[in-house]
């Protein structure tokens, strides 16, 4: 296997014989190794065992090496926890420890579910050391492979005891483990979006397959080491600042700078024991407050104290017949908000759509009364100014460095930031002496606390809400070239629809996030909220060829089409339902992979993958390192058949099974539709429907005209199968892939073929390599054949345990 981590290749090893060599060791160069060392050494990136163990169990996923993938996280689980981190508290090095700890958690929740335990005693593989530990230490400790998900680790964090029996449960323990590191802990900001990135991909991974039992994507990408990552002084004790700001208050449902508003949400929804129905409902609540404080302005025009402020996004919302708001420059540095329909009508400008194209210019602020001599424009300006009704004033993007000096001191106002809106709470009433404290906390900024229960928090921003002065203009994300973009299937872009698993949008291929961005959005927040989850086609209709030129940073990946396995082309090869296009590898580097594979040319290479032959490695290295060639999806099958029992126990969309409805004879997955339906799509879908055929007219045509991609099966007559047991799950394909695993480890350990050594129908292990029967010393409890359970016939990655009847693939 290449070395993906350059100290395994023996940099490092050089580094550090000349670190130890004092003889050979520069005297003016010394103080500056020191330096460099001392910060690289408190960084993730010393663990450079942890960064081998990451870069293999990307090889051995791209295999899809069940047994190495598992002894892969037991490493990052156990070895990295136990043995770096004797104190998990320990201010400078605890944080990374907590960062195995989620990549672990991410690694399990790309591998299929899997209960039950392994045991085997022997020697330890030779892991590498920390430069802090003796390399020659021998591991004799009995290593006990708890596949999937490690009970003990699962217990000791609290999430849930017992084998996992969903994948999204491995999602809910990284979100357990990695919400606080933002706050608590000072992590390298490449670690944390590197986590974010692959937690995103799983989780649309898992939305689109939604089948226990398969693997999903694993995309960590360990990042370039940053020598900015934290500056050191070291005094009295270690004074440690670390570059961490982007990552402040995940937990407090903040979407932090940059980083997707799918973060409102501080659990991954659907996941056991994560708690949907608390979760604060953004959209929903921003449109109640809109409405709520438009009508108290209405009623109580001109003696407010305080001035209401609307976004651009909610003046963009009304640009229709009814009402229609323009910006207009308030003399100072700020815009007023009026509304000119009244004087439009007067004026012989009856419709929105002779306003907007005689009197109006779209600035990117919301919009305008036209600038260039308009008599019309001109004279609705002159009315505006000397009697119009203002509605209230434009919050405007400001930066964190401007925000700064409004820290209430000096006569200054109080600003702080919460997610992507700043208020202003110098008259704020506060409601408790807690509530004062947690706001005040950090002004100028962004209040450290917030309360964590959602109720509470939601109570805050409704009263917060006629305190808003600005947006909060994040720092943006670095702009990526089109290769580095991750590919989405349609299926994978239709699930991110909503706040709750991102919103994104695609325009000419491109994916983008715009949960950042609905409250600029000069058309209006309310269009977008139309066009989430899919590609955009009538965008082109309503902007300049180059608007998206300048919105790089929103883009967060390509669109790929689904095709048929025999629509491959010559040049092409599906591996893992990924379409690989040979022609677009690189010349020089891949030219070994292409003859190697010009035989599955046109073909599927899932299988081939297995192997460990040329053939596999070429096809490990293509699949893993060669995304940017990726330029199809595999279409799934046909939908397949779903009892009608079965819709009926999806009836709850915060339940972990969710929300389905019957809709001519078709079952649509409407959980998020039924989450968030009414705040982003403007539709309200009620909860009665779920489980049950939707009998509502307007709604059955709603859903059929623009999510036909939520159908997930055909209804047929019959009685939902009963919820599978971990018993149950053992005794059938899970059994399988243990016995894979048990049977690789004995041919391993002890050389024992799968037929060896057989005594009376039970298998006997000797402690050592030598075979023999092994009659009682050193026999492997509870690794005999097992009693009477049946073995299923799947393949590794192939039936749906919890939905057999639903077969994705035809
Ligand atoms: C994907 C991110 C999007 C961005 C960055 C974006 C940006 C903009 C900008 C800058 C304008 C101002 C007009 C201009 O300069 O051309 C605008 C207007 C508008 N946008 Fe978008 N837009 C996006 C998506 C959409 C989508 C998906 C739709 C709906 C299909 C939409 C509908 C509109 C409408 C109706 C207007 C007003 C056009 C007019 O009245 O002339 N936008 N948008």
């Amino acid at each position: 296997m290449e070395n993906a981590v350059p100290e395994m290749a023996g940099h490092y090893f050089s580094f550090r014989r000349r670190w130890q060599s004092l003889t050979t060791w520069n005297k003016t160069a010394r103080p500056w190794w020191e330096e460099q060392y001392r910060k690289w050494s408190l960084s993730p990136w010393s663990e450079v065992c942890a960064r081998e163990w990451i870069a293999q169990f990307r090889e051995a996923h791209a295999r899809r090496d069940l047994l190495e993938c598992t002894k892969l996280i037991w490493k990052m689980i156990n070895d990295i926890g136990e043995s770096r981190y004797p104190n998990g508290f320990d201010p400078v090095l605890g944080p990374t420890m907590h960062l195995w700890g989620c990549i672990a958690s991410l690694m399990m929740a790309s591998i299929p579910v899997m209960a039950g335990e392994v045991s085997w005693k022997g020697p330890r593989p030779n892991i590498w050391m920390h430069p802090s530990m003796s390399a020659a230490v021998q591991w004799t400790k009995p290593l006990t492979l708890h596949p999937m998900v490690l009970d003990s680790y699962v217990k000791s964090n609290d999430t849930k005891p017992g084998p996992w029996t969903h994948p999204s449960e491995g999602l809910s323990a990284f979100w357990t483990r990695f919400c606080p590191m933002g706050t608590a802990y000072a992590i390298p900001h490449g670690w944390l979006l590197a986590c974010y990135n692959t937690f995103q991909t799983l989780w649309a991974n898992h939305h689109t397959a939604k089948v226990q039992g398969q693997w999903a994507d694993f995309n960590f990408q360990i990042p370039e080491y940053d020598d900015q990552w934290g500056k050191l002084t070291v005094g009295t004790g270690v004074n440690v600042q670390y570059y961490n700001l982007p990552v402040c208050n995940w937990m407090s449902c903040h979407a932090p700078t940059g980083v997707e508003a799918a973060f409102y949400i501080p659990s991954p929804p659907s996941s056991p024991g994560s708690n949907n129905a608390a979760a604060p409902n953004w959209q929903t609540q921003a449109r109640s407050s809109t409405r709520q404080f438009r009508k108290s302005a209405s009623q109580s025009r001109g003696k407010l104290l305080y001035p209401l402020h609307f976004s651009t996004g909610e003046v963009g919302n009304n640009m229709n017949d009814e009402d229609f708001w323009v910006i207009e420059s308030d003399g100072d540095s700020g815009y007023d908000i009026f509304s000119i329909s009244e004087l439009c009508l007067q004026m012989g400008f009856p419709t929105a759509e002779m306003i907007r194209r005689e009197l109006i210019t779209l600035s990117p602020l919301g919009p305008k009364l036209r600038e260039d001599g308009h008599p019309a424009a001109d004279q609705i300006r002159g009315e505006l100014n000397q009697s119009g009704q203002k509605i209230g004033k434009l919050l405007l993007p400001r930066t964190v460095e401007y925000i700064s000096e409004y820290d209430g001191r000096g006569g200054m106002p109080m600003w702080i930031i919460i997610s992507t809106t700043v208020y202003d709470i110098t008259r704020f009433t506060f409601g408790t002496q807690k509530e004062k404290a947690q706001l005040t906390e950090n002004l100028g900024g962004r209040p450290n606390s917030l309360p964590d229960d959602p109720d509470v928090y939601d109570d805050l921003l409704q009263r917060l809400f006629l305190f808003r002065c600005a947006l909060f203009e994040g720092r943006k994300a670095p702009k990526k070239t089109m290769a580095e973009l991750p590919p989405f299937s349609p299926a994978m872009l239709s699930w991110h629809d909503n706040p709750t698993s991102g919103m994104y949008i695609a325009v000419d291929g491109i994916i983008y996030n715009v949960a950042n961005y609905v409250d600029r959005h000069p058309g209006g927040r309310d269009i977008l909220g139309q066009a989430l989850g899919r590609a955009a086609s009538n965008f082109h209709d309503f902007h300049a060829p180059d608007t998206m030129a300048d919105y790089a940073e929103l883009a967060v990946g390509r669109l790929v089409p689904d095709i048929a396995l025999a629509q491959l082309r010559d040049h092409q090869v599906a591996i893992h339902d990924w379409v690989f296009d040979l022609e677009r590898l690189d010349t020089e580097d891949d030219a070994w992979v292409l003859p190697v594979l010009a035989h599955l040319c046109g073909k599927d290479a899932s299988e081939a993958i297995r192997n460990r032959d040329a053939t596999a490695d070429a096809l490990v290295h293509v699949y893993d390192r060669r995304k940017e060639a990726i330029v199809a999806h595999i279409a799934p099958g046909e939908v397949g058949e779903i009892p009608v029992g079965e819709v009926a126990r999806h009836n709850d969309p915060h339940s972990f099974h969710g929300a389905w409805v019957m809709v001519d004879g078709y079952v649509f997955d409407v959980t998020t539709l039924m989450l968030h339906g009414s705040s982003i799509h403007g539709v309200e879908l009620p909860h009665m429907w779920a489980g049950r055929e939707l009998r509502d007219d307007r709604l059955r045509k709603w859903l059929q005209e623009h999510f036909p991609h939520r159908v997930i099966g055909r209804v047929v007559a019959g009685e939902a199968r009963p919820e599978p047991t971990v018993e149950e799950l053992l005794t059938s394909r899970i059994e399988t892939e243990q016995d894979k695993i048990r049977d690789e480890l004995r041919r391993r350990i002890w050389g024992i073929e799968k037929d060896d050594e057989t005594c009376g129908g039970r298998i006997k292990f000797c402690g050592g390599r030598k075979r023999g029967c092994g009659r009682g010393r050193g026999a492997a409890p509870g690794w005999g054949p097992s009693k009477g359970r049946k073995r299923a016939a799947t393949d590794a990655d192939g039936g749906d345990v919890t939905r057999p009847a639903v077969k994705r693939r035809g």
